[in-house]
């Protein structure tokens, strides 16, 4: 479980609350990997008006838990009558609520680190009156800064197209307005994702908002009710609930979220749904049916099969792959291979697609081994018929998918993906279908074939070249139909379903990773992997995300809509630093800033963050914490980093190409509260960093980024001195290895430190030290 991270940070476990996992990183990459971001500055006291000086939280009376939180200090008690409770007044001066507490209406817990943290759904600030003496639960950090990304100039044009969008179904123009910027700023200025699907992203976002005001409407009126959960109908799990098809079969989209109650934003929120309802974003899914027009010559898929309904093996999606434009492109090379007339139709073993004269796009789901019963997904737009238009990849789809689904539904699932929903609802139809709840016995749906299918010769160089770059997210059994034999193909008899067997982990993680970028072209510095010539072994396999991800069991009420710009800069996107005035971001803290104009910590800063750590009972006011901007450079070469496998046995590792100055900063890993970190199936390159005691050359500094909500932090690694090029990059996970009685073993530490904490290899070394001599 905690094989990718650390299970303990700022004497904190983790793991004692995996089962709120939140597997979430985020890949905002500044120095090291060339993002053109900037800090916002977000004062750390940010939920105050003023500054306020935020003495850190000494190690020891940090609780170790929520539980002992309250016996951490008396002074951080809340009246014990009022736990779990409703406070309808301000919180007393000085006091910490423990977690179920709410305070005007607005649920409050505790992090893991034993500060408070809001479900995001309101600001609360209004409503907290702190003690200038005990404010410890407001951050452990000396300093919260933010990033944010430079806008490329808005395009003016695009943007009006956008926000008219929006208006035209009666959402106001301010509105539009404000949740359209907050998407260029999340979706790093890419039109293309704002505006794909006649803005569906944007109309999410809007429904996001106007549930977000619905919300803190409802709060103002009734307490205590979250109103957000009221239109998360797909927050499933929490309820234990079944999720419905958002598909009909009449081809309607079913809403995606339903409103509490009636009223003018809810009649807007209709009319984007409707408009959502749409032919030009229809996606269908079709009753199984049983014709026949897929590839006659395909051996994969035999036609005039007898079982009509075959419900027991669905076994294939059949996907784009032949990446040339569509369908002008996709007619001339398959034309003659379709067996009706006006259908292009690819099939080749498990990929195909069909794409069918009036340019409608069909994604086909296999339901028998005799490719005889289908489920099809049919994509018609207008859009398709744009001779701009390409039909994107299948990782491209169920990338976007699964962006969508996290966003819009939020499906919280730490592996949700799209590929497992589609999977999910053939399971779904097989039960239905068959009456009764069939057994599974390994994912139906597929659309990656073997590598040693993949690797033959008659593998069509552009499904090969496709399927390289797919999703290495770890699969179970590989599936598809087909009677041809090939290798590492066994027979299962009992559900005529034939499995491809798992390839062996060094192969199979090699097809995982881009020896060449592990980030697979997601930031925008490669960071190859260093294979030794005698061992090819790769890193395991795991999804990179540059963007954050929540699974369904963390205590977090994200939404694109709460990602305020409240004390941020918001119209600050230029250098901070270069305005005569000080802007809105520097004044939040005092009008000072953390970083030198090159992009560095300060030394002041840097050494009393590390100070900190050392001596966790120095204290740290704000007020001598100022915000600074980092000025990136994006002419200059950003700093390389390679991923490599340790020589000490600590597994794999991450070092730098080149030197690095004290301050520097590395990358970003978010930090969740009251949630445990987990890199194992998604993670950025911070998943690479190991631990050393001590004297690790990185510090992690909490910082929140592009969102002053306090919901979210992330932890920013500083080098903590100049570090050579090819050095490891490490920095100390804190994790208490004495702590015996923690279920989750720490692992035995081989950092190589002088002051490793690790007393059972301190000890190992000495007894085999002396057997030597
Ligand atoms: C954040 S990951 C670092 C990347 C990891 N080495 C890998 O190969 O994926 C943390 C894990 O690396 C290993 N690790 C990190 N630092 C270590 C150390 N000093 N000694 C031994 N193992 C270490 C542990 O297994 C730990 O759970």
């Amino acid at each position: 479980m905690f094989k990718g991270l650390p299970e303990k940070i700022h004497g904190v476990h983790w793991a004692r609350l995996t089962g709120l996992l939140l597997l979430a990183f985020l890949a905002l990459f500044s120095r090291l990997l060339g993002f053109r971001q900037y800090p916002l500055s977000i004062c750390p006291p940010a939920l105050f008006s003023s500054p306020l000086p935020c003495r850190l939280l000494s190690h020891e009376a940090r609780p170790k838990s929520p539980s002992a939180y309250r016996q951490a200090s008396p002074n951080f008690q809340i009246p014990a009558a009022a736990a779990g409770k409703t406070l309808t007044a301000p919180i007393a001066d000085g006091v910490i609520a423990p977690p179920g507490v709410t305070v005007g209406g607005i649920p409050l817990a505790l992090d893991l680190a034993g500060f408070v943290v809001f479900d995001g759904s309101a600001d609360v600030s209004p409503k907290f009156q702190v003690d200038q003496h005990d404010y410890t639960w407001l951050r452990r950090v000396p300093c919260l800064t933010g990033m944010r990304m430079e806008p490329p100039g808005v395009d003016m044009e695009r943007f009006d197209a956008a926000v008219k969008s929006i208006t035209n179904m009666g959402v106001s123009k301010e509105t539009a307005k404000r949740v359209l910027n907050k998407l260029l700023i999340v979706y790093e200025y890419n039109w293309e994702h704002i505006e794909a699907d006649n803005y569906q992203t944007l109309a999410d976002a809007t429904i996001d908002e106007l549930d977000s005001m619905e919300g803190k409407k409802k709060r103002a009126e009734k307490k205590n009710l979250d109103s957000d959960h009221c239109n998360k109908k797909l927050k499933m799990k929490e309820r234990g609930q079944k999720p419905k098809s958002n598909f009909h079969s009449n081809g309607k989209r079913e809403p995606a979220e339903v409103p509490c109650q009636q009223g003018e934003e809810d009649i807007n929120k209709k009319a984007i749904i409707t408009q959502l309802q749409k032919p030009s974003t229809q996606v269908f899914l079709k009753e199984p049916k049983t014709e026949t027009d897929l590839c006659e010559n395909s051996s994969a898929l035999p036609l005039g099969s007898q079982d009509k309904y075959s419900y027991e093996t669905p076994l294939a999606v059949m996907c784009p792959q032949d990446p040339g434009p569509i369908p002008h492109r996709a007619r001339q090379k398959f034309k003659g291979s379709s067996s009706q007339e006006g259908n292009m139709a690819y099939a080749h073993n498990s990929q195909a697609i069909t794409y069918n004269k009036d340019y409608s796009t069909n994604f086909e789901v296999a339901l028998s081994n005799s490719g005889k019963g289908k489920l099809s997904f049919s994509f018609n737009s207008s859009l398709a018929n744009c001779s701009n238009f390409r039909m994107p990849d299948t990782e491209s789809i169920c990338k976007a998918m699964e962006a969508r689904c996290l966003r819009t539904y939020k499906i919280l699932e730490s592996n949700f993906s799209f590929m497992k929903l589609l999977d999910d609802t053939c399971q779904c139809i097989i039960d239905l279908g068959s009456g009764s709840s069939v057994a599974r016995e390994s994912s139906i749906v597929q659309v990656i074939p073997a590598v040693d299918f993949l690797s033959k010769p008659s593998v069509p160089k552009s499904l090969r070249s496709n399927q390289a770059s797919s999703s290495c997210m770890p699969l179970s059994n590989l599936t598809r139909f087909g009677n041809n034999s090939v290798d590492g193909i066994r027979q299962n008899n009992s559900s005529n379903m034939q499995i491809i067997q798992h390839q062996s982990p060094t192969r199979a993680k090699r097809r995982c990773h881009d020896v060449k970028d592990i980030a697979k072209g997601e930031e925008r510095v490669r960071i190859p992997i260093i294979t030794e010539a005698d061992n090819e072994a790769l890193p395991p396999p795991f999804h990179y995300i540059p963007h954050n991800i929540t699974s369904q069991d963390a205590y977090v009420n994200l939404s694109l809509a709460r990602i305020g710009d409240e004390n941020c800069c918001f119209d600050c996107f230029g250098d901070c630093l270069a305005a005569q005035l000080t802007c809105a971001c520097a004044s939040e803290t005092g009008g000072e800033f953390a970083y030198t104009r090159e992009g560095l910590l300060k030394k002041q800063f840097l050494d009393a963050c590390i100070l900190m750590l050392q001596e966790p009972e120095n204290l740290f006011y704000c007020k001598i914490c100022p915000l600074e901007k980092i000025k990136i450079d994006r002419n200059s070469d950003s700093p390389k980093a390679k991923v490599f496998l340790t020589p000490e046995g600590k597994g794999w590792g991450l070092r730098t190409a080149e030197k690095l100055p004290p301050g520097a900063f590395i990358c970003v890993l978010k930090d969740d509260e009251a949630l445990c970190l987990d890199g194992t199936f998604y993670g950025n390159v911070a998943r690479f960093i190991n631990h050393r005691c001590f004297d690790g050359n990185l510090i992690g500094i909490p910082v929140e980024i592009e969102t002053p909500d306090h919901h979210y932090y992330h932890l920013a690694f500083f080098t903590k001195r100049q570090v050579e090029p090819y050095e490891e990059l490490t920095w100390d996970y804190e994790i208490d290895f004495d702590d015996v009685d923690h279920p989750i073993k720490a692992f035995k530490c081989r950092c190589g430190s002088e002051y490793c904490r690790d007393k059972r290899r301190i000890s190992r070394s000495k007894s085999r030290a002396s057997a030597l001599l």
